[in-house]
């Protein structure tokens, strides 16, 4: 009982980031397909046997992968079949679109991150995978797969995950629940400087991938990729398991960067592979300074990379004395140390920003409340 009650309030808790990113259909609906066609066709994909295959960078996380083959303690979707392999058992060359775990594993520099995986060429959703399997899998553990066939974005909308997306989740555990909500924006941190890192290794243009706060990648105006958190809240501990989906390779309906690249007039293809383990290098590194130093260290690259800052949003403010709230025009200066928005009134006042919880676009669904 009491496990439930930490959960449920911890889901709150966390809801105050969540619940508001992604209730507006502008962008979503880009990526997200109605419930019932969806639905229809994820039923006909749930009667083909899934293929989950098992691996680990040591010899140690590659005898894990044999114990848990051997265990068959994994879980998956009710309705969903599916067979366990270890990747020592499958043929060595992929086939091309296959993502290749040889060469994510070997340009892997990680302690904690990426380290196991449990890759599918199609399954339901990697959230659900690790979500489900959270206390089977290795803190740190990936499932990687090349297509979704009910994958999950935030607010319950669904995440079209075509051939081309790298679509991954992976597990974690924090003890501090004031730095919980900021993992986010970490993240979402890491995967913009791992592409930046790639173009710069590679000498291929730079793409201007950008933060939209509080969760989503964008690139030329257009959505790229987001990011979905879930948590429970276990014997003092927080058990996340991070959802990314981001448009590598296929540029229908929005944009990808790799078809970005091409307007610059590059041949160079990024890989997921690379995105892959530069993210996890780049994402164990700002946990650390997170955990240890908390998100100040980080601000001045965040602030450099999300898309808001001196940004003018309407915020509405309730007067007992009005029926309808009166709208202010405030500054966007940063974050506060919550991770809300911090905004600075013509006044001078200043004030956090919070979802009103009705809204579409978050930017236009604000409520301010004054700060000290
Ligand atoms: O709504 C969003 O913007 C977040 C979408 C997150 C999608 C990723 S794809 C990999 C992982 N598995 C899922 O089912 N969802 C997340």
């Amino acid at each position: 009982m009491l496990v439930n009650t930490l959960r449920t309030s911890f889901h709150c808790f966390l809801s105050l980031h969540h619940s508001f990113s992604f209730t507006r259909p502008s962008y979503s609906n880009i990526f997200s397909r109605s419930l019932s066609v969806a639905t229809a066709s994820a039923n006909m994909e749930s009667q083909r046997p899934v293929v989950l295959v098992l691996s680990g960078k040591s010899e140690s996380e590659k005898e894990f992968a044999r114990s848990l083959k051997e265990n068959s303690t994994l879980k998956i979707t009710d309705d969903v079949k599916f067979q366990t392999y270890l990747h020592s058992e499958m043929e060595t060359q992929s086939e091309k679109d296959e993502f290749n775990i040889d060469t994510y594993m070997n340009s892997l520099e990680t302690k904690c991150f990426g380290r196991f995986i449990l890759w599918s060429p199609r399954l339901p959703s990697t959230q659900d995978i690790v979500s489900l399997n959270f206390f089977q899998l290795p803190i740190g553990s990936v499932c990687i797969a090349d297509l979704q066939f009910k994958g999950r974005g935030r607010s319950q909308n669904t995440w079209e995950s075509p051939k081309g997306s790298l679509l991954l989740s992976f597990t974690m555990q924090m003890e501090n629940g004031h730095v919980v909500p900021l993992v986010q924006y970490v993240v979402c941190l890491a995967m913009t400087e791992a592409i930046k890192n790639l173009s710069i290794r590679n000498g291929i243009p730079l793409l201007d991938v950008r933060i939209k706060w509080p969760n989503d990648l964008y690139l030329n105006g257009l959505k790229v990729g987001g990011i979905l958190c879930g948590s429970t809240y276990q014997s003092k501990i927080f058990n996340i398991s991070v959802g990314v989906g981001l448009n590598v390779d296929n540029d229908k309906p929005t944009t990808s960067l790799n078809s970005e690249l091409q307007k610059l007039n590059s041949d160079y293809k990024l890989q997921r592979e690379d995105i892959t383990s530069t993210f996890f290098d780049k994402f164990e590194h700002f946990f650390h300074i997170l955990i240890h130093q908390g998100f100040q260290p980080l601000k001045e690259l965040y602030y450099k990379t999300w898309l808001h800052s001196g940004q003018r949003v309407i915020v509405q403010e309730k007067n007992q004395e009005q029926d309808s709230p009166t709208e202010n025009v405030v500054t966007v200066q940063g974050l506060t140390s919550s991770g809300y928005l911090l905004a600075i009134a013509d006044n001078g006042e200043r004030c956090e920003l919070h979802p009103d919880g009705n809204s579409f676009d978050f930017f236009k669904g604000l409520v301010r409340s004054k700060l000290a």
